[in-house]
């Protein structure tokens, strides 16, 4: 049913700033991509068969920006692969974790995304991330 870590999402401050860092690194971002849905832009980093994903805010309201806004920039969430992500949300549905997507969205890279509550998940923020590899 899990696939694999799919990637762990950073709140950054400013992108490209941010890119330079992880790049400095040695780490390379292959895409930037902006999802409006969630008013973020999104630098994604290939290692190996997962990702880094540098969030930045396009919006005040964004939740990246309220997350900084409280936390400062870190680590914002851990995404894992599913095979199917309906089944999955049904699952932890009846088995009572708090859901904040009851319905898949669209996230980076045309994935099908939803959220878990941190509060149902010892404070980690997950994300279920069906991907066409
Ligand atoms: C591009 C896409 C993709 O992969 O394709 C993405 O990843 S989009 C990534 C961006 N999109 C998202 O994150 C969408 C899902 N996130 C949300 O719906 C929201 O951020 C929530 C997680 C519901 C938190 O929003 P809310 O307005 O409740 O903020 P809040 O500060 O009042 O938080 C409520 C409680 O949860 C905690 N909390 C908030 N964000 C957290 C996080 N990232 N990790 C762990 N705990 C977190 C707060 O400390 C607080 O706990 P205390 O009360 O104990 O202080
Ligand atoms: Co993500």
């Amino acid at each position: 049913m899990f696939k694999k870590i799919d990637h762990v999402g950073i709140a950054v401050k400013n992108l490209e700033e941010a890119i330079k860092v992880w790049e400095g690194l040695g780490f390379k971002v292959e895409e930037v991509e902006e999802v409006p849905d969630q008013k973020v832009k999104v630098a994604v980093i290939k290692v190996g068969e997962s990702r880094i994903e540098l969030l930045e805010a396009t919006s005040e309201d964004s939740p990246i920006a309220k997350f900084i806004e409280k936390r400062g920039e870190g680590i914002h969430h851990l995404a894992i692969g599913v095979e199917n992500i309906e089944e999955k949300l049904k699952e932890l549905k009846e088995k009572g974790y708090r859901l904040i997507d009851e319905e898949p969205r669209i996230g980076a890279g045309g994935a099908k995304i939803a959220f878990v509550h941190p509060k149902s998940v010892t404070g980690v923020l997950l994300e279920l991330c069906e991907r066409k590899e």
